[in-house]
């Protein structure tokens, strides 16, 4: 892996991750003689070069070429480690020849990713972009402000994945709100500005204890666009998250279907493009559009779906006054379930956290599953269950980190 050279003011500073493969060896002359042993930290090293004694640190003067530094030092694999030259000429893009001292400071990674979410330098966005099941996004520690540090056009060429860095969305982690921890926003990919997202809190959880440095079992109170919601990573890793309770009545997911059962519209019919769908409409604070088939075809094959023809027919359909994510189900079991989704303002995602919740509240309104279900989505299954004793909507599944970034905005 080749070492990253940068110079700023007369120094040069290297830059490359250790890995098992990577071995330099460099034996330091003078420290021979201070060090008895090398301790676990130290170096072995050879390097025939004279020393000077700066700091600390290991200080090496050194003169040689780049091929020169393929030497071997010994290092804890874990270690991230800066090698920096001070050199009284300026080092020519080639790195022909060095004339400089190094010294090397040893820098964990742990203290590398801190020192990175640290990073506040104006005119770039510092982010870490996370996924949950694929369905990912751009986080931004945005906790000193309740405004967006991202505009939602930026937010659109930041998820383009040709153009920018790629996401299903920008969520920002805000202060807490009416005494929440914190606050929960997010831009879809289009930049508009949907109510909530189920793997989004999931991974919104995993970057805060990140941020603040917390391990094992830790639980948040979030404000969000469809209320207080409570994600709680778990001691595998996982996040639990209480989703709150569904919301039925027509006029509130919204929708301008005729309600067919107290108000809700439970398996009513809708045409799309000259088919006649059996839909049920669910909100989780965000719009659903839940249907296990058609009068032409009572049990869907989901992955037989031509998504992204009729996704956007649903997203834009009138009855939707707020346009609508829909989910295609296949019912495996009474407890296993497998969903396709087109979401609103992203298309075709690889999971929707609130469409899994949505999708067992319909299938328990239809009588097709239990309330505890496993839903198969195409980034993987999430643990869904609909508790009855308190009308509360409960999801698992995992958030993992992708990368550190920084983009120009
Ligand atoms: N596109 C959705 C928001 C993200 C929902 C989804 N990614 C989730 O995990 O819940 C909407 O406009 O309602």
């Amino acid at each position: 892996m080749a070492p990253c050279i940068t110079s700023r003011n007369e120094s040069v500073f290297v830059t490359f991750r250790v890995s098992d493969n990577f071995r330099f060896a460099l034996r330091r002359k003078r420290e021979r003689r201070r060090r008895k042993k090398a301790t676990a930290m130290a170096m072995k090293a050879t390097i025939s070069l004279p020393l000077t004694s700066s700091s600390s640190r290991h200080s090496l003067a050194s003169s040689s070429s780049c091929s020169s530094l393929k030497q071997l030092i010994q290092f804890p694999l874990q270690q991230q480690q800066q090698v920096r030259f001070d050199t009284s000429r300026s080092i020519s893009t080639t790195c022909r020849s060095v004339s400089a001292s190094m010294s090397i400071q040893e820098t964990p990674l742990k203290s590398m990713k801190s020192s990175f979410l640290d990073r506040k330098e104006s005119g770039f966005l510092h982010f870490v972009k996370y996924h949950g099941l694929g369905n990912d996004f751009i986080l931004v520690d945005n906790r000193d402000s309740l405004e967006p540090k991202v505009t939602p056009e930026q937010a659109v060429k930041l998820c383009d994945r040709n153009f920018g860095v790629g996401a299903d969305g920008v969520i920002f982690a805000m202060p807490g709100t009416n005494g929440t921890d914190y606050t929960m926003r997010i831009f879809n990919s289009d930049g508009s500005e949907p109510e909530m997202c189920g793997n989004g809190v999931r991974c919104f959880a995993r970057f805060i204890a990140e941020l603040d440095d917390l391990h094992g079992k830790h639980s948040f109170t979030v404000h969000t666009g469809a209320g207080l919601i409570v994600p709680e990573i778990q001691d595998d890793g996982k996040v639990r998250v209480d989703m709150g309770q569904p919301i039925l009545v027509a006029s509130d997911v919204p929708t301008k279907l005729a309600a067919t059962k107290d108000q809700a519209v439970i398996g009513a019919a809708l045409e799309v493009d000259g088919v006649n769908w059996n839909v049920t409409c669910v909100s989780m604070g965000n719009p659903h559009c839940v249907t296990f088939g058609s009068t032409d075809c009572q049990a869907l094959q989901v992955d037989d779906l031509n998504l992204s023809d009729v996704g956007p027919k649903f997203e834009h359909h009138e009855v939707f006054p707020a346009r609508t994510n829909t989910e295609f189900v296949q019912v495996f079991s009474r407890s296993h379930l497998k969903m396709r989704v087109w979401e609103r303002g992203a298309g075709a995602t690889l999971a929707c956290g609130t469409g899994a919740c949505a999708v067992v509240v319909a299938a328990v309104l239809e009588g097709r599953s239990e309330r505890c279900c496993t839903v198969d989505l195409p980034g993987g299954p999430l643990e869904i269950e609909w508790k009855e004793e308190d009308n509360h909507i409960y999801m698992t599944g995992p958030a993992e980190v992708v990368f550190y970034g920084s983009a120009p905005l």
